[in-house]
C-alpha cells in the first residue's frame, strides 16, 4: 500500500532494546551516532523536497553502509523519519554553526518517537531518555504543513489532529479466517507465537478482528503470518469496509485493488457464498494479491487484468482511488514536501473520471422515481434500489473527497449519495486518515 516505515523488515523487538551501557560510554557513543546521522541527512537533503521515492532511497542508503547492524538501521531510520515529519523545524538548524549541526540532532532526539533504540540515543545526547521538547511543536501547526493544505483540511490544524498526524504510525493487523472458529484459532495461535517473542497484542476496542502490535515487531517474519492468520492493515483502512455493514453473499467488483489490502477483507466479509472480482492497472500488484489470497486461503477472489465487458453488473463496486495520500503523512512524511496543490487537483480530476467509469458496473435498481427526486422513500421503494458504490481515498483533501462526490452527484443523477459518510481523522482512533462515501444506484 503506502511507503511504510514501521520497521517490518527489522528483527524481533524483544531484541531491540539497546544494551545498558556504562554511563561513561553512552555520551560519546550518542555523539558519534549524531555525527553519522547528520552525514546521512546531508546525503538526503538534496532530494527530500523532490524525490517521491524517498523511502526507497533511505532504505538503499541505510543498507549500503556495512557498518550498520539492524539496531543502527532502526535508529537512523527513526531519526530520519522524525526529521521529515518536522522538516521546517529541523532544516534551519542544519545550517547553524553550533557544534557542526548537533542542535539539529538534539532537536530530532527530543521529537523522535518513543522506541528503545531512540531512548538510548536520547539519554546519551540529552542526558535524559524521556526528554520532551521544551515547547510543543504543535503550537504553530502552520509551520508543519505545506501552505496549500489549510484550504484542503483545516481540521488537521487542531492540536490533537496535528499531534496525531506527526506521531509514529501504529502497527495494525487484521485477523483472517472464513468462520468464527477459524478467527478464534487465528487469534489464539498468533497471540501464542507473539507472546513467545515478547510481543503483546492489543485488540481494538472498535473492531474485533483488528489487533495492535508493537511498532518494531517484525510481524511478517513469523509463522502466523506465513500461515495467513493475519495481514498487516491500518485500522483506518479496515474501517473503510467494516463500517459499511456489507451483507454476506454478494458479488463485488474491487476496481482499484492494488495488492489487495481491502480485497482480502472484502472477500472475508462476503464469505464463501460471495465473491470479489479484483482489477488494477498494475499487473505486479495483482501478482502480489494472488499470493496474499492464497496465503489467506480465500477461494472467492477472482483476479482479472482486463475490465469486465459493458453490461456486467455487481452488487457492489469499490473504488479505492489513487490519491495524494495526505492521510498517510505520518507513515510517509516525505509526501508532505513533494506533493503540490496542482498534483492534488490532478488526482481529483482522475478520481472523478474513475468514479464515473466504474459506477457503470453497479447493478441498477428496478425503478424508484421518488428516490431519484430525493423524496422520502417507502420500504418498498428502498427495496427496489440497486447496488452500492463505495468511494474511498486515504486523502484528507476536500478536493479529492467531498468535491469529487459533488461532481459525481451533479453528473450521475441515478445514484443516491449517502452523505452520512465522512472523513476519518487520524486522532479519532489513532489511524491513517481516510474518506469514504457510499452511493446507491436507483
Ligand atoms: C489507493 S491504491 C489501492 C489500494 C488497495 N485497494 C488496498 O486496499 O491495498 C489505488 C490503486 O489504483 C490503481 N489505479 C490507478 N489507475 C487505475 C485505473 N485507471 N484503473 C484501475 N486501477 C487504477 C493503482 O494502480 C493503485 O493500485
Amino acid at each position: 500500500m503506502n511507503p511504510e516505515e514501521n520497521g517490518r523488515g527489522g528483527p524481533a523487538c524483544d531484541r531491540n532494546a539497546a544494551p545498558k551501557e556504562a554511563s561513561g560510554t553512552a555520551q560519546p557513543r550518542a555523539q558519534n551516532q549524531a555525527q553519522i546521522f547528520l552525514k546521512l541527512l546531508a546525503e538526503l537533503r538534496p532530494h527530500w523536497r523532490r524525490d517521491t521515492a524517498l523511502p526507497e532511497r533511505i532504505q538503499r542508503l541505510l543498507a549500503s553502509d556495512r557498518r550498520f547492524g539492524s539496531r543502527d538501521r532502526r535508529l537512523y531510520r527513526e531519526l530520519i523519519y522524525t526529521t521529515l515529519r518536522y522538516l521546517p523545524l529541523i532544516e534551519p538548524l542544519l545550517d547553524t554553526e553550533e557544534e557542526a549541526g548537533t542542535a539539529a540532532a538534539k532537536r530530532v532526539a527530543e521529537l523522535a518517537g518513543d522506541t528503545p533504540a531512540v531512548a538510548a540515543f536520547r539519554e546519551g545526547l540529552l542526558g535524559n531518555a524521556n526528554a520532551a521538547p521544551a515547547e510543543s511543536p504543535f503550537k504553530n501547526p502552520d509551520k508543519l504543513y505545506p501552505d496549500w493544505f489549510w484550504d484542503e483540511c483545516p481540521t488537521a490544524y487542531a492540536p490533537e489532529e496535528c499531534a496525531a498526524l506527526h506521531r509514529r504510525a501504529p502497527l495494525w493487523l487484521r485477523l483472517q479466517g472464513n468462520t468464527e472458529g477459524e478467527l478464534a484459532h487465528a487469534l489464539h495461535d498468533t497471540e501464542t507465537e507473539f507472546a513467545a517473542r515478547g510481543w503483546t497484542l492489543e485488540q481494538s476496542e472498535i473492531l474485533a478482528n483488528a489487533l495492535r502490535a508493537p511498532t518494531d515487531a517484525d510481524v511478517t517474519n513469523t509463522e502466523s503470518f506465513r500461515r495467513g492468520l493475519f495481514e498487516v492493515q491500518d485500522l483506518g483502512s479496515q474501517l473503510v469496509l467494516a463500517s459499511q455493514r456489507i451483507p454476506a453473499g454478494g458479488h463485488w467488483f474491487d476496481a482499484c485493488a492494488g495488492a489487495g489490502g481491502k480485497t482480502l477483507q472484502l472477500a472475508q466479509i462476503l464469505g464463501p457464498s460471495g465473491k470479489v472480482t479484483a482489477y488494477d492497472i498494475r499487473p505486479e500488484a495483482l501478482v502480489e494479491l494472488r499470493e496474499r489470497a492464497a496465503r489467506a486461503r480465500l477461494t472467492n477472489i477472482e483476479i482479472i487484468d482486463t475490465l469486465p465487458s459493458e453490461g456486467t453488473y455487481f452488487d457492489g463496486v469499490l473504488v479505492d482511488a489513487p490519491c495524494s495520500g495526505t492521510g498517510t503523512w505520518r507513515r510517509a512524511p516525505h509526501l508532505k514536501w513533494v506533493t503540490t496543490h496542482e498534483r492534488v487537483r490532478e488526482h481529483a480530476k482522475q478520481q472523478l473520471e474513475l468514479l464515473k467509469q466504474f459506477s457503470n458496473y453497479v447493478r441498477p435498481g428496478t425503478g424508484s422515481p421518488n428516490a431519484k427526486r430525493g423524496g422520502k422513500m417507502t420500504d418498498e421503494e428502498f427495496a427496489k434500489l440497486g447496488g452500492r458504490l463505495v468511494y474511498a481515498t486515504c486523502s484528507l483533501c476536500r478536493s479529492e473527497n467531498e468535491v469529487v462526490i459533488s461532481g459525481f452527484q451533479a453528473e450521475c443523477s441515478d445514484f443516491l449519495v449517502q452523505w452520512a459518510s465522512h472523513t476519518l481523522m487520524p486522532a479519532q482512533h489513532d489511524t491513517d486518515g481516510f474518506f469514504v462515501c457510499v452511493s446507491l444506484r436507483c
